[in-house]
């Protein structure tokens, strides 16, 4: 169908679900991932996508970075925030002349991404389906969530309407925005009350719905929507999370989100966060500093105060450094920060 490859850089668990749905669909997609195990996997008995939503597998040209050759005008890249800057040095010589970068990731990658490649070269994407890296050629498709595509400056472009229709392969109710910084900071503040239930060993439903800790969850939403405000981005709401509610502090309505979002996540085969996984699973870092790190930062260079995202900071380094284990205690902590 499509003539030109599409390139995945980073083929775990977005990166792989994305790669997979788009060369069923026919398009010509090439996978691109530093784990070799994973590799070849794809290459030889091919990526199994596995879950509630459908169960297929997909064979797929794959390389180890070193392996590449030629450039390509589309890649979608689906790194861990925290890798994205090494990912760049990577396949930055991989880019063609006039091709774009579209960020398949949490956080403000774009704004790293058009730093190194400028903006011209840099599409924006949010993403909040759920799913999880099991094992090599293995992946978990846990649940269909919202999904956005945008330029970064809000025009409607072809190449918009060029990954809206790839995206919309995956998810049908994919939309193309004129406010993809809305659905980033919308997800900036989902993103902070799932690295809050990650805290603890529960699924992120059961966290979110614990009473003795629904100050923490409101206050975290609210700090970083006083964040976007300060920036006059206008976040946008998606799967329960409702912007407004925490901008205003609106008790009742937070609450009424925060029950929204425990609903949509008790549907989901992927019972906990990226983040829980990185602690509890794969014990690694997570992307603490990329997501909710340079929010801190960026509070104190705008005067807006975030000592609930900062305290929370703190406690996951603890976890991922082996001073603390996850643990409802943790949240604990951070009531008092929250009256
Ligand atoms: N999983 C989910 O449900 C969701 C994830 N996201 C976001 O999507 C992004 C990707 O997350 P996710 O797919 O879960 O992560 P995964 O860890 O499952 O996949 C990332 C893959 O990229 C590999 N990788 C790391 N560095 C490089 C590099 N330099 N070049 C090529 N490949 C590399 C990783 O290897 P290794 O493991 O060895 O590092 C891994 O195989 C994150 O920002 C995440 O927050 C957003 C919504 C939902
Ligand atoms: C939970 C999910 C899939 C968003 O719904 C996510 O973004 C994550 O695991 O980091």
């Amino acid at each position: 169908m499509s003539e030109r490859p599409i390139l995945i850089w980073g083929a775990g668990a977005i990166g792989g679900v994305l790669g997979a749905y788009f060369a069923r669909a026919g398009h010509a997609v090439h996978m691109v991932d530093i784990v070799p195990e994973h590799v070849e996997a794809m290459r030889t008995g091919g990526l199994r996508i596995e879950g509630p939503v459908e169960e297929f597998t997909q064979v797929l040209p794959a390389s180890v970075p070193a392996e590449l050759d030629g450039q390509y005008d589309r890649v979608f890249l689906a790194v861990k925030a925290h890798h994205t800057e090494r990912a760049l040095d990577m396949l930055i010589p991989h880019l063609a002349p006039g091709g774009y970068v579209v960020s398949a990731q949490n956080g403000l990658n774009e704004r790293t991404i058009a730093a190194r490649m400028g903006a011209d070269n840099t599409v924006g994407c949010f993403v909040n389906f759920g799913a999880d890296w099991l094992e090599p050629g293995r992946i978990l498709y846990g649940n269909r969530a919202a999904v956005a595509v945008g330029e970064l400056d809000g025009r409607m472009t072809d190449r918009v309407a060029e990954v809206h229709a790839l995206l919309s392969l995956v998810e049908p109710d994919a939309v193309a925005t004129d406010n993809i910084w809305g659905y980033l900071w919308g997800k900036m503040g989902y993103g902070a009350l799932l690295f809050c239930t990650a805290l603890t060993p529960d699924s992120m439903s059961d966290a979110m719905a614990r009473p003795e800790h629904r100050a923490v969850y409101r206050t975290l939403g609210h700090e970083v929507m006083r964040l976007a405000a300060a920036q006059d981005v206008q976040p946008l709401g998606f799967n329960g999370f409702d912007p407004a509610a925490f901008r205003a502090a609106d008790e009742p309505g937070m609450d009424a989100s925060l029950e929204l979002m425990v609903a949509h996540n008790r549907k989901t085969a992927k019972t906990h966060s990226g983040i829980w996984r990185d602690l509890a699973v794969r014990k690694r870092k997570t992307e603490v500093d990329a997501q909710i790190g340079v929010m801190v930062e960026l509070g104190r260079e705008l005067g807006v105060e975030t000592p609930t995202l900062a305290r929370m900071v703190e406690l996951i380094h603890d976890i991922e450094e082996g001073r603390r284990e996850q643990s409802r205690d943790l949240v604990d902590l951070m009531v008092p920060l929250c009256a």
